[in-house]
């Protein structure tokens, strides 16, 4: 549909207002952060609600549940929210027919949806005799998922990278040791990570150096009954015996962070958290591929050992990598026991990532078999 400059009501001013913030409470991931209200024929809001991850229902379903509460026909009413309303089933059902279905009259909401396969809401719901306008406050909501946006329009997953450090920014001692750097509370929220994300990512050098296992468990220690794909990357051989070969394993035989996104995502994953080790972290961060960063800091110091982060080739301050405490999809600062992890974003006026080198043919091998990954 394309977009107009109508003119809104104060009060679905206001609700976009509402919309934006109750979208910041959600988790970031292969889904957006999404808000939305519903205003009655006089204005007064009498729903809302918020996406709280992927796989839950949609901001629009949700608000919708609440209003549905308070009169069983929403005829008259507006939809405000932050994104167009979805036009497929997913992991869950189109928004588009439970908003014609609750009898919402108009939709007012703020940026278009860049997942094709989502995408086109609006021109559904306009066929559909429910007047739709878009626009409203849609730099606001670029800004909420400005990564998402970027990793969906590039056809790779969301990437989330978790550090484990030490104060002066060490995950082992100088002989190797690195279990454990923080403590339980901190390991029990990144399983939280793992429970959400569709793959866990290592390099081969952490499976040979760690044998871990990659499961999400619970603070209990038993696993949860929705795994994530476990994923080595790297050219080493994953010894048959290897722990993360338990699950659903794939082994990535390439060096190339894009070409391991785009099959990840061609494979229908959509968030993919890293879990390193350094060389691993250091590849997606220099390919510009890091979209969320939690670092745990436990309080200690090494001075000497293994550094989370090698070598960006960053010679000059000035031209530091640049990040923002996240105010959205989670806390910004929160102390796990002794420990305190920050939750970042890129600066958004960090340049675009771009492709640094075009990537040769490379066999992608699985513990289901081998496949091949062809070239762009
Ligand atoms: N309009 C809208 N509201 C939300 O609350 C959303 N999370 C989305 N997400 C869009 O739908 C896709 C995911 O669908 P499933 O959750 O798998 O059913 C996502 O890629 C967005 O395009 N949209």
């Amino acid at each position: 549909m394309t977009l107009r400059d109508p003119d809104f009501s104060a009060a679905e001013r206001g609700a976009m207002q509402s919309a934006v913030s109750l979208a910041g409470r959600g988790v970031r991931g292969a889904n957006p952060l999404v808000g939305a209200v519903v205003l009655d024929e006089r204005g007064t809001a009498i729903g809302s609600g918020y996406h709280r991850g992927a796989g839950t229902p949609h901001a629009e379903v949700d608000a919708l549940a609440k209003a549905l509460t308070q009169r069983a026909d929403l005829t008259g009413c507006t939809l405000i929210c932050t994104l167009e309303p979805c036009n497929h089933a997913g992991r869950t059902g189109p928004c588009t027919e439970a908003i014609a279905a609750a009898g919402i009259t108009r939709v007012v909401y703020a940026a278009d949806d860049v997942h094709g396969p989502a995408a086109g809401g609006a021109g559904w719901l306009t066929a559909h005799g429910v007047e739709t306008v878009g626009g409203l406050m849609a730099d606001e909501s670029h800004q909420l998922n400005h990564r998402w946006r970027e990793a969906t329009s590039s056809r790779r997953p969301f990437i989330t990278l978790k550090i484990a450090q030490t104060l002066d920014g060490k995950v082992a001692a100088v002989d190797g040791s690195s279990q454990w750097i923080t403590g339980p509370e901190s390991r029990n929220d990144g399983h939280s990570i793992r429970r959400r994300a569709d793959a866990v990512l290592v390099g081969t050098g952490t499976v040979l150096a760690d044998n871990p296992r990659l499961s999400a468990r619970n603070p209990d220690g038993t696993v949860t009954t929705r795994q994530p794909l476990r994923v080595a990357m790297g050219l080493r051989t994953v010894p048959d015996d290897a722990a993360i070969r338990a699950g659903h394993f794939v082994h990535l035989t390439t060096r190339d962070p894009w070409e391991a996104g785009r099959h990840l995502y061609d494979d229908g994953v959509g968030h993919l958290m890293i879990e390193g080790g350094p060389t691993i972290a250091t590849a997606f961060l220099a390919a510009g591929l890091v979209d969320e960063l939690f670092i745990y800091q436990a309080p200690l110091l090494l001075g000497a050992g293994t550094p989370a982060i090698q070598s960006l080739g960053i010679d000059s301050l000035r031209d530091a990598s640049s990040w923002v405490l996240d105010p959205y999809g989670g806390a910004t600062i929160t102390r796990y026991g002794n420990d305190v992890r920050l939750h970042l974003s890129p600066a958004p006026t960090a340049p675009a990532a771009t492709r640094a080198s075009q990537s040769s043919l490379r066999t992608i091998t699985s513990s289901k078999g081998s496949s091949t990954c062809s070239q762009e």
